[in-house]
């Protein structure tokens, strides 16, 4: 028989392995629209890295660490990491319309 503290500490497992399945759903949604951009900005002859985008992004993620008291500079290494990987993507379909 499990204790009360054992039932409440699976509980908590639980609906944090539920959050973590909404984030990598929402991760492969943002990362998703990494082609179509690319497309975009090929047509537009943009750049892959808007700074001033990020940057605005980076003051968002300030602005709503705060408002939810939680440390920003974990927050803002993930944000990074995010527009590192989408323009990963960007750049591969920029590669892709090169060679061809
Ligand atoms: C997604 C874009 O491309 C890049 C990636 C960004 C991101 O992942 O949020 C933001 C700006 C760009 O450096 C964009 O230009 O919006």
């Amino acid at each position: 028989m499990s204790s009360s503290s054992e039932k409440r500490l699976e509980e908590i497992r639980k609906r944090i392995s539920e959050i973590d399945e909404q984030l990598i759903t929402l991760i492969a949604e943002r990362t998703g629209f990494a082609p179509e951009i690319a497309s975009l900005k090929n047509s537009l002859g943009a750049s892959v890295t808007d700074s001033k985008r990020e940057q605005d992004i980076c003051e968002q993620t300030r602005i709503l660490c705060e408002e939810h008291c939680i440390e920003c500079s974990v927050a803002l290494k993930i944000i990074k990491i995010l527009m590192e990987y989408n323009k990963e993507v960007q750049a591969e379909f920029f590669r892709k319309v090169d060679s061809k």
